[in-house]
């Protein structure tokens, strides 16, 4: 078995209001040499971990996590719309195997997702349909949320399905570190329009979306220019954490506190998580032969963005059985990580 991972930020800004152009080629240059490793890589299928921003869930059913038995792009931002290539028995087969698990795994067979699913697919693939692909919705923006600790409990149990599965398997973690976007939130929303819109907003009419996305670009041109009332981007949060994944110090991502990782860092900063249960579904899948790469880092205001990238790498194995032999019909489901710490699951 082989497998790779990629974690990287994704912006609905890019291409709406950039950065300086050697930063825009800088990130240009990261995207092509993230797709030419995933072309070369030709993954059977792709898991991929990401937010959504109010496009495809909302509070009327909010789940912690879902996944996608079948899966359409709304096309928000620059992304495209259209059909995911959702392999519907194998994600109904992961389903069932991280449930049987303990991770009580929501799941659609119609799932809507937007720029966070949709952009990572475009640059790393080329397209929202290049390779199968299961898509895990990790809900990031709608207090209350699951801990890191779980995160990485959702990415284990996935990895260690994946990694009996398949021959060539390719994680990805899209979001962002720290960041805080203008997603409005319930908890401080007034106009009921907007109220309304958290609560049910799907399908919007074309004018809505591209008020919504104006106020977005006109939000970070704001931030950009040192107003706006957005919480800073915080390069230390940022470096920490990454030294943490690339290290795999799962005790270290267990620890963090949703409340201190919001006041540190911004309330999009919970989109880490993504990185989080790809990485864990990367060390379950390879039974923790990989090596893992911090490639870029740098905050960018103008997206307003702590903008990262890491990828991961396993070493060569000689069977899709490197996960370790699982008793016929039924996996093993407590990591290391888990036996060594205590029982309690709600942290
Ligand atoms: O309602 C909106 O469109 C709010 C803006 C929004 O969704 C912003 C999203 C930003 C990111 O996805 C990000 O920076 O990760
Ligand atoms: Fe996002």
């Amino acid at each position: 078995m082989k497998a790779m991972l990629q974690c990287m930020s994704h912006t609905p800004l890019k291409g709406y209001f950039d950065p300086s152009p050697d930063v825009v080629g800088e990130v240009a240059d990261l995207v092509n040499a993230v797709r030419e490793e995933v072309a070369c890589f030709d993954p059977e299928v792709i898991y991929l971990f990401a937010p959504d921003h109010y496009n495809g869930v909302f509070l009327d059913l909010m789940p912690q996590f879902c996944i996608g038995m079948g899966a359409t792009s709304v096309g928000d931002y620059m992304t495209p719309d259209g059909p995911l290539d959702v392999p519907r028995q194998l994600a109904e087969r992961c389903a069932e195997a991280v449930i049987d698990c303990g991770i009580d795994l929501a799941f659609s067979y119609r799932m809507q997702v937007d720029h966070g699913f949709a952009q990572a697919l475009v640059e790393m693939t080329g397209a929202l349909d290049r390779y199968p692909v299961i898509p895990i919705m990790i809900n990031a923006v709608a207090p209350p949320l699951v801990s890191f600790k779980r995160a990485r409990q959702l990415g284990e149990a996935l990895g260690r399905f994946a990694g009996h599965e398949h021959e060539r398997v390719l994680f990805i973690g899209s979001g962002g570190l720290s960041h805080n976007p203008p997603i409005p939130a319930i908890a401080t929303a007034s106009d009921p329009v907007v109220i309304e819109r958290l609560i049910a907003g799907r399908h919007p009419t074309p004018e809505a979306r591209d008020a919504r996305q104006k106020r977005t670009i006109a939000a970070a041109r704001a931030f950009a220019a040192g107003d706006g009332g957005l919480h800073a981007l915080s390069p230390e949060w940022d470096r920490a954490f990454m030294r943490q994944v690339q290290a795999r110090d799962w005790s270290a991502i267990d620890a963090y506190r949703n409340d201190e990782v919001s006041k540190a860092a911004g309330a999009s900063t919970h989109e880490a998580k993504t990185w989080v249960a790809a990485a864990a579904a990367m060390e379950a899948a390879c039974a923790q032969g990989w090596k893992a790469e911090a490639r870029y880092y740098r905050p960018i205001p103008e997206w307003v963005a702590g903008f990262g990238a890491l990828s991961g790498y396993s070493h060569e194995g000689p069977s899709k059985s490197r996960g370790g032999a699982a008793p016929a019909g039924r996996l093993q489901c407590q990591s290391k990580q888990d036996r060594k710490g205590t029982s309690d699951e709600s942290a």
